[in-house]
C-alpha cells in the first residue's frame, strides 16, 4: 500500500544564533567570545522539519531570506531546482571583493560562493526532512555509507587560557597553549577526551621557527601519528620551502603554506611535501589551474561553502579523476553539521585523511543530545534524516544572544577579537614570513 506524501514546503524558518568560541588564535587575529550560525529549518506540509546550518555573518543572513521565501510552494525532493533559483538571488556588489575572506579564511569570496554558502544549509535541510518523511538516513539518499565510523583529526590551536579580562565570554577548561609544551598538553588532552589518532596544528601565528619545534614537539609526544600543520597561507614561498625541509618528513601534509595556486604549485614542485588546501580551491573554477599545475594533493572539502553534500560529492569524483585526495575542512559549527560532514564524509569512496572539525571546542549546542566522538570517530547514524533533534529551548536562548547583541559579534571578526588585547593591531600583510 502506497503512502501519499506531501513534501512540499510550507514554512522555512530562519534563526541567527551566537555560539560560545573560545580565544583560538590564528594568522588573523583570534576568535571571538561568541561567533554567529545560521540554522535552518524547513516544514513540509506533512508537519516533518529538516535542519540545516550555515555561516551566520549579515552578508549571508541578507541572501538566506530572499532565498527561504523562494522556497515556499516547493518540494524537499527538488533540490536540483533549489540550485537553479539561486542565481535569482542578488548579491550585493560590496559583498563580492575576490580578496580572501579574512573572517573565515577560507578562499575568496565570490558571489556564487556566498549564494552556496548558503544553498547549502538548505540542501541539508531538504535533505534532513526527505530521508525522516522515507525512513531513510541521509547517506542512503546519497547513495549509502561506505563505512560505519568517519574518523576526525583532533584541531589544535594555539590559545590564550580566557578572553582577554572585561569580555563577556564562556570560561573553557582547555588552558592555554602558547608553545610546544602547551601544544602537546592540548594534543594529549584531545586523545584523552576523544581518542583523536591524528593531530593538526593551527599555524601562522608565531614565527614559522616556533611551530617548527611544536610540530617536532608533537611527532616526539605521539610517533606514528600523522600530523598537519596549516598556517592559512602566511608564509611566502621560500619560507614554506624552508619549513617543508624541517618538518615535510614528519607531516601528513602541509595545508596552505602559502597564498594562491601559482605559489602552491612552486612548493609542491620544490619540496615534494604533500599540499591540502581550503584556501586555493573552494570552488570548481578554481580546479583547473591548481589539478593541472599540481599545486595540491588534498583538497579538503568544506560543504558550506561548496554548496552542499551532493557537489562535495561531485568535488571528490573529480579529485579522484585527477588523483588528487579529499578530505573534509571546518571552521566554527555545530552538531547539524557535523551529523551532516559524517554522512558526506561516510559516502565518499577513497577517504584516507581524517576530517577536521571544530566541534570539540564548541560548548554550546543547538541540538538535544550533542554528538561524540569514540576513539576519534564519529558513528555513522541510520536513523532517519541526520538523526539529530533540535532543542529549541537552546535555540531561543541562543538566538536571544544574537538579539541582544549590539552587532559587534554578529559579523565574525579576529582582527577586531584580537584588538582587544592589542589595539594596535592590523591583519598583517601577506606573507607576513
Ligand atoms: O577557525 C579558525 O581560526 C580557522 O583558521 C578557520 O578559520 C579556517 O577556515 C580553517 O580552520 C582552516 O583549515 O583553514
Ligand atoms: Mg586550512
Amino acid at each position: 500500500m502506497s503512502t501519499a506524501r506531501d513534501l512540499t514546503i510550507t514554512e522555512v524558518r530562519l534563526t541567527p544564533i551566537l555560539v560560545a568560541d573560545p580565544p583560538l588564535l590564528n594568522t588573523q587575529g583570534v576568535h571571538q567570545p561568541y561567533t554567529p550560525r545560521l540554522i535552518v529549518e524547513i516544514v513540509t506540509a506533512d508537519g516533518i522539519t529538516g535542519v540545516g546550518e550555515t555561516y551566520g555573518d549579515t552578508k549571508y543572513l541578507e541572501l538566506a531570506h530572499p532565498f527561504a521565501e523562494q522556497l515556499k510552494g516547493r518540494k524537499v525532493t527538488d533540490v536540483n531546482e533549489l540550485f537553479a533559483l539561486l542565481d535569482e538571488v542578488a548579491v550585493a556588489a560590496a559583498r563580492v571583493d575576490d580578496a580572501v575572506d579574512v573572517g573565515g579564511l577560507r578562499g575568496v569570496q565570490t558571489a556564487d560562493k556566498l549564494r552556496l554558502s548558503i544553498a547549502s544549509a538548505f540542501e541539508v535541510a531538504c535533505l534532513d526532512a526527505l530521508g525522516k518523511s522515507l525512513g531513510l538516513p541521509v547517506h542512503a539518499l546519497l547513495g549509502g555509507k561506505l563505512r560505519d565510523t568517519v574518523e576526525y583529526s583532533a584541531y589544535l590551536f594555539y590559545k590564550w587560557a580566557g578572553h582577554p579580562d572585561g569580555v563577556p565570554a564562556e570560561k573553557d577548561d582547555w588552558g592555554a597553549a602558547l608553545d610546544p609544551v602547551g601544544v602537546v598538553a592540548q594534543a594529549r588532552a584531545f586523545k584523552e577526551r576523544y581518542g583523536f589518532g591524528s593531530f593538526k596544528l593551527k599555524g601562522g601565528v608565531f614565527p614559522p621557527e616556533e611551530e617548527i619545534a611544536a610540530v617536532r614537539a608533537l611527532a616526539e609526544a605521539f610517533p606514528g601519528h600523522p600530523l598537519r600543520l596549516d598556517p592559512n597561507g602566511a608564509w611566502s614561498v621560500e619560507t614554506s620551502v624552508e619549513v617543508a625541509e624541517a618538518v615535510g618528513g614528519i607531516l601528513e601534509y602541509l595545508e596552505d603554506p602559502t597564498l594562491g595556486t601559482p605559489a602552491m604549485a612552486e612548493v609542491a614542485a620544490r619540496t615534494g611535501v604533500p599540499l591540502a588546501t581550503n584556501m586555493c580551491v573552494t570552488t570548481f573554477a578554481e580546479i583547473k589551474e591548481a589539478f593541472t599545475t599540481n599545486a595540491v594533493q588534498v583538497v579538503l572539502s568544506d560543504h558550506h561553502y561548496w554548496g552542499g553534500l551532493r557537489n562535495t560529492l561531485h568535488l571528490a569524483a573529480v579529485c579522484r579523476t585527477f588523483g588528487v585526495g579529499v578530505s573534509v575542512h571546518s571552521n566554527t559549527h555545530l552538531g547539524i553539521s557535523l551529523a551532516a560532514m559524517t554522512h558526506v564524509a561516510s559516502t565518499v569512496p577513497g577517504l584516507h585523511h581524517a576530517c577536521d572539525s571544530h566541534y570539540p571546542w564548541q560548548s554550546e549546542d543547538v541540538l538535544t543530545e550533542r554528538l561524540a566522538f569514540e576513539d576519534g570517530a564519529v558513528r555513522v547514524s541510520d536513523a532517519p534524516g541526520l538523526g539529530v533533534t533540535l532543542d529549541h529551548d537552546r535555540l531561543a536562548a541562543l538566538h536571544r544572544r544574537w538579539l541582544e547583541d549590539d552587532g559587534a559579534l554578529r559579523d565574525r571578526d579576529d582582527a577586531a577579537a584580537m584588538r582587544i588585547a592589542d589595539p594596535d593591531w592590523l591583519p598583517p600583510a601577506v606573507p607576513r614570513w
